[in-house]
């Protein structure tokens, strides 16, 4: 079922903003700093109240399901990567189960072996490096197995390697029926892994639509005042500055 935001407004950082995410697809979310993009994930993920307008999945209103309900649907990853407690990882990435009241291992483990992390299941939580503790908390979401992945800059502290195979992964979730939302900075990684681009500027909608219209060089020019062009081939496009 979809995830809609209908003429959603928050509180001066949000305007009029409408649009419906389709299960089994990649979405990304860009912008400029400031521009809305966190607020917009945290509000599609429940967490934030609107001023006015809507969020529905499917035919539910979010603010109605009851909480648990809301995170057994929607997995939110934020920007911010620290860790309260120190406890060994495994149990940190157990939370991710809670709101199905189990400590099941398979989905644990599939979560530690897919951002490959299993190595650190015993390691304290506060003790891993900025890559590893973003690695952790993306398992933590995993673990719960939900219908939607949000997730805000979740490639930032990632290297090479493990953007990469984050990015296969959730192509694989996708293909399977996730609905994968990600705030994205650089337009490359939107541009060459997500099916459908929403651009936001000043709290509201810029442009909608497949990567190719949605970050031409025109809107990358009058959003980001940034003038260049694409090079290379679908997939494995870059965007080079004048
Ligand atoms: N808790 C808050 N209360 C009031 N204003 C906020 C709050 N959080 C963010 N803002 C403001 O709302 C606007 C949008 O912030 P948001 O974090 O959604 O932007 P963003 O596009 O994710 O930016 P960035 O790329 O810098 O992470 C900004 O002007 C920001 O200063």
């Amino acid at each position: 079922m979809n995830l809609a935001a209908k003429s959603v407004t928050v509180d001066g950082r949000l305007h009029d903003v409408s649009l419906s995410l389709v299960p089994g697809t990649i979405t990304a979310i860009c912008g400029p700093n400031g521009a809305g993009k966190s607020t917009l994930l945290e509000t599609l993920a429940g967490l934030l109240d609107t001023d006015a307008g809507e969020v529905m999945l499917g035919e539910d209103a979010l603010r109605t399901l009851h909480p648990r309900e809301r995170a057994r649907r929607i997995g939110y990853l934020p920007q911010a990567h620290e860790i309260a407690w120190d406890v060994p990882v495994r149990s940190l990435v157990e939370l991710g189960r809670m709101p199905h009241g189990d400590r099941l291992a398979g989905p644990v483990d599939v979560a530690l072996a897919t951002l490959d992390i299993a190595q650190l299941a015993e390691r304290r939580a506060q003790s891993l490096s900025g890559g590893e503790t973003a690695r952790v908390l993306l398992a933590r979401v995993l673990a719960g197995e939900p219908q939607w992945i949000l997730a805000d800059e979740p490639l930032a502290a990632l290297d090479l390697s493990h953007q990469l195979s984050l990015m296969r992964y959730l192509r694989q979730a996708a293909n399977t029926g996730t609905g994968v939302v990600l705030v994205l900075h650089d337009l490359a990684h939107a541009v060459n892994h997500a099916d459908r681009i929403v651009v936001l500027d000043r709290g509201g909608l810029a442009a909608v639509g497949n990567p190719a219209d949605a970050l031409s060089e025109d809107i990358v020019a009058r959003v980001w005042g940034v003038a260049g062009h694409w090079v290379g081939e679908q997939g494995y496009r870059a965007f080079i500055p004048h």
